[in-house]
């Protein structure tokens, strides 16, 4: 698997001190608090599990599935709930977990979904920002990384379901996208 790689463009080590200090500033802001923490399935799957783990908070977590992508790396544009969250959120103070804002899609549409619902807050934390990328307006109140225009992989983000069980973030080789 890790012969597929092109280049590693966030090591696992840097992943790490960010979760860290990402998690001490999350712990401050809902301090006295009780967020519900939505991970956004599979991608946001690792990265919630380091960065709950680094925040010293009473918090409840809860997961959704939305898909807006098909087996390819281009977007279709839609976006519909796979698996809905168990959790209300009226009234709750909402914590989204995301490995990548790109298009914006994604979040855009399950920040007006939660505001439908009436969260008493929102807040978007997100490992990767690729700014280059978007097609709606939409901003995460914590971004752990910046990240070029290309297609990433590892730490929860895949190419047709694979490579998400890489410890890092990097680019593929252009012969993966050909081969299969
Ligand atoms: O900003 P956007 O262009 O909407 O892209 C971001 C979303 O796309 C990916 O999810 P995907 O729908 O591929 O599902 P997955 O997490 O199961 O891979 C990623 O995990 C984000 O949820
Ligand atoms: O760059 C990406 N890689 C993997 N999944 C994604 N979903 C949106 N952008 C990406």
């Amino acid at each position: 698997m890790n012969n597929d790689i092109e280049k590693v463009l966030i090591s696992e080590e840097e992943i790490k001190q960010k979760c860290q200090e990402l998690g001490a500033r999350l712990t401050k802001e809902y301090e006295g608090k009780f967020p519900l923490a939505v991970g956004v399935l599979k991608g946001a799957m690792p990265f919630m599990s380091d960065i709950l783990r680094a925040m010293d908070t009473h918090l409840e977590m809860d997961f959704m599935d939305v898909s807006s992508y098909g087996g390819e790396t281009r977007s279709s544009g839609e976006v519909k709930i796979v698996k809905d969250l168990d959790t209300k959120v009226e009234g709750r103070d909402l914590l989204i977990i995301e490995d990548i804002i790109d298009s914006g899609l994604t979040l855009s549409y399950l920040v007006d979904l939660f505001k439908y619902r009436k969260a008493n807050s929102i807040k978007i934390v997100t490992l990767l920002d690729k700014p280059e990328g978007r097609k709606v307006d939409i901003k995460a109140d914590v971004v752990g990384f910046h990240v070029p225009n290309e297609f990433v992989v590892g730490y929860g983000l895949d190419y047709k379901e694979k490579y998400r069980n890489l410890p890092y973030v990097g680019v593929l080789k252009p012969k993966i996208y050909g081969g299969e």
